[in-house]
């Protein structure tokens, strides 16, 4: 079997500019592929460019093994395209323009009329099958769009930002049907600014910036090169109340609050307060993964790699030096920061 997706060297111009810049990209069958990057990146242009809306400049793309321009009609029928933008038929009833789309790609009458049935079931909007797309609400836009995607039953299923400006619950319904369409073997392409997205979703990702693939991992792994920052509040041992900010600083430096509001913010190895000022701060330091460990806003904030995995050692250093834990939380990286390190990164190295 041929892989889902396959460019070699995909290039799109729009005039002067390099919207794609020989860009080569496998997706194989089954896989769960998430596409990132800035506004701007590209990943919409790669989109039209399988399905037939926006014509490659150069290259070679493929669906299926079908090429996107010369058999375009397989490579166009394997796929089910949930796009950004709501460019939806207004005058029918929802369940009509899911039949015309059936039908528009070769499902005769009857079928398409179960299938039409049968996603909007599966999106949970099957009691607004007689209304018109404009008076459903943006949520229920937003499952439409993906019945219509999924009316053909495709192969491929391309989410374009697919919970973009949604709400938590309907996040997560929509998580959870394309969850369920991979585990049945759909090979799914999804582009999200979201990080929890792509980290709780996709086999693969790979990163895009102008036009050009940065590079291809696990989103663990991506999730490793960024710095997740873990706040603790700290008391005391034996202590029940809570420590205020001047009593976390005095406890461990026997200083004010003022020499810790100097450091706040600068990792302890550069500070002139040294570790010494934070609490358990050379313990915590001397943590694989721990990059630096600062008290801001009467907090101790520890920077560190993989904040999730390295928060227990962060508390266990704690509870080892005589602190109880108030509370814990963990601001994770997101990918705007990712990004940007690696387009830093990639403007040093060239
Ligand atoms: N029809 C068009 N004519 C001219 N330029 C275009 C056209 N479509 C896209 N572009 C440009 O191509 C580049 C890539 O745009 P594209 O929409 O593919 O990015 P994207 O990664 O999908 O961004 P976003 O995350 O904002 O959706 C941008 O600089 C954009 O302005």
């Amino acid at each position: 079997m041929p892989p889902a997706i396959e460019t070699e060297g995909l290039v799109k111009e729009y005039g002067e500019l390099r919207a794609l810049d020989e860009l080569s990209l496998r997706v194989e069958e089954g896989e769960f592929f998430g596409l990132l990057g800035p506004n701007g990146a590209g990943k919409t242009t790669f989109i039209n460019i399988l399905v037939g809306l926006a014509r490659k400049s150069g290259g070679e793309a493929r669906v299926f093994g079908h090429d996107v321009v010369d058999d375009y009609q397989e490579a166009r029928d394997a796929i089910g395209l949930a796009p950004q933008e709501f460019n939806v038929d207004r005058f029918f009833p929802i369940v009509e323009v899911l039949e015309h789309k059936a039908g528009y790609h070769g499902i005769q009458p009857e079928e398409a009329t179960r299938r039409a049935e049968e996603a909007l079931k599966r999106v949970g909007i099957h009691h607004k099958r007689d209304e018109r797309f404009d008076w459903l609400s943006g949520g229920m836009k937003r499952r439409f769009l993906l019945a219509r995607a999924l009316v053909t039953d495709p192969d491929l299923l391309i989410l374009d930002e697919p919970t973009a400006g949604v709400d938590v619950q309907l996040r997560h319904d929509i998580w959870e049907v394309i969850q369920e369409l991979n585990d049945e073997g759909t090979t799914i392409l999804l582009t999200t600014h979201y990080i929890e997205e792509a980290e709780r979703l996709c086999d693969r990702v790979a990163i895009l910036n102008e036009g050009t693939k940065l590079d291809v991992s696990t989103p663990e792994e991506l999730m490793g090169r960024g710095t997740d920052t873990i706040y603790v509040r700290v008391r005391e041992g034996g202590d029940a109340q809570a420590a205020e900010p001047e009593r976390v600083a005095a406890a461990a430096t026997g200083a004010g609050s003022e020499s810790v509001a100097d450091a706040e913010g600068e990792p302890v190895a550069d500070a002139d307060a040294s570790a010494a000022s934070v609490p358990a701060g050379d313990r915590l330091t001397a943590i694989d993964g721990v990059e630096s460990a600062t008290v801001q806003d009467g907090r101790l904030a520890v920077k560190a790699r993989n904040g999730g995995s390295t928060a227990p050692d962060v508390l266990n250093a704690l509870e080892a030096e005589g602190y109880e834990i108030a509370d814990l939380e963990i601001s994770r990286t997101s990918l705007e920061e990712i990004f940007v390190e690696m387009t830093n990164r990639e403007r040093s190295d060239r």
